[in-house]
């Protein structure tokens, strides 16, 4: 898995829906809503699940129907596919 430059990540990302490069270029990141906790913590346990089989696992705040996700990777120090990936996992599993 290599380190996606900046100019790199923005094109990847174009396959993913919602989600930024963060200012300093070595994560990316969206907020998800939900109609309540419920739709939320069911969003967050599939890709719980999927994160721990990928062994790729989110930065994420909730509270109540909102998740804020971050997702680097931490061998390349920076974005990977492998976080494109996921974030593409998340897209679908948000509905
Ligand atoms: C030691 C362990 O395999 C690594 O720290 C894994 C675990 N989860 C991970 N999660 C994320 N988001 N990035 C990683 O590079 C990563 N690496």
């Amino acid at each position: 898995m290599s380190k996606l430059s900046p100019a790199e990540a923005e094109i990847a990302l174009k396959e993913v829906s919602g989600w930024i490069l963060a200012g300093d270029g070595l994560s990316i990141q969206k907020t998800f809503k939900f109609g309540d906790f419920n739709e939320a913590f069911g969003f967050m346990t599939r890709v719980a699940l999927k994160a721990d089989k990928m062994d790729h696992h989110p930065e994420w705040f909730n509270v109540y129907n909102k998740v804020e996700m971050t997702l680097t990777t931490h061998d390349v120090g920076g974005v990977s596919q492998k976080d494109i990936k996921l974030a593409a996992f998340a897209d679908d599993a948000a509905g």
